[in-house]
């Protein structure tokens, strides 16, 4: 494992075996973090116009290089006043193959401190999406403040995913108090990888986000952790995955098997 290397398009030249079992997880909302509800409305495009998704999908083409990310999507439903809080997973031939639309809202409300009402601008999904291979392991998406909650988590599992993911815009407030605890409870109990790419630092000038991106392993280790708001950086961290782990994990503390 190595953290901040930095990666060079030579590290995916050509069909090498190296990049070929690599994929890149990226935060919630990446697209963007609007300053109201109605900014975050009207920014929502649909993945074929969204010049965002565009690049993203090209730049998948073109390292070969599947990519998994939160963005912003208009609602199916074209008398919604709500927009879609999803998580994408682009293959590296550029194709959208995976959609999952996140289940659980953030409406918060601390007397005098932060408020939020995700609710009034994002309409929750319905379902858990089946777990789907990737080069690096089989994939369970959640996303952000779905993390509170252990049920679609050990759901996941049991369909077969070895790797949850859980792309995130934390607020500082709430993810000094209970980001890191909840990620490793679901890597705990759920024996898998659980991915965090986060947001971190002012996107405006009321907004803020925890950073701390992680990667734990299934025993529960911190295997990678990202800075934090205060630095703002946007840092990346690489990860070797070791599905193994993942196995013996199960085999040692053996949760689903009955006796
Ligand atoms: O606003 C957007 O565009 C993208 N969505 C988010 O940033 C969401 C909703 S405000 N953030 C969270 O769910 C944070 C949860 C959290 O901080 C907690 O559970 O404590």
């Amino acid at each position: 494992m190595v953290k901040n290397t930095p990666w060079t398009p030579e590290d995916g030249a050509g069909e090498t075996p190296k990049m070929a079992r690599a994929a890149l997880f990226l935060p919630e909302a990446s697209d963007y973090i609007g300053s109201s509800p109605a900014e975050s409305k009207s920014l929502a495009q649909p993945v074929t116009t969204s010049p965002f998704v565009q690049g993203l999908i090209q730049e998948a083409q073109h390292h070969h290089l599947p990519i998994s990310v939160g963005i912003h999507e208009p609602s199916s439903d074209p008398t919604s006043s709500r927009i879609k809080n999803t998580l994408i997973y682009i293959t590296a031939t550029g194709q959208i193959t995976q959609r999952y639309q996140k289940l659980h809202l953030f409406d918060l409300d601390i007397p005098d401190g932060p408020t939020m009402r995700e609710s009034d601008i994002i309409e929750p999904g319905r379902e858990i999406l089946p777990p789907f291979p990737t080069p690096v392991g089989k994939v369970g998406s959640q996303i952000c403040f779905d993390l509170r909650f252990p049920e679609p988590a050990l759901a996941l599992k049991r369909q077969g995913a070895e790797i949850l993911l859980y792309p995130s815009a934390f607020m500082p407030e709430t993810g000094a108090a209970h980001w890191m605890a909840l990620l490793r409870a679901r890597a705990i109990e759920s024996e898998s990888y659980v991915f965090a790419a986060a947001q971190v630092g002012w996107h405006n000038a009321k907004r803020r986000s925890y950073g701390h991106g992680v990667v734990i392993d299934p025993w529960g280790k911190v295997v990678v952790e990202l800075g934090g708001e205060g630095t703002g950086e946007v840092e990346v961290g690489f990860v070797d995955v070791d599905l193994e782990k993942v196995e013996r994990t199960r085999k040692m503390v053996p949760l689903l098997r009955r006796t």
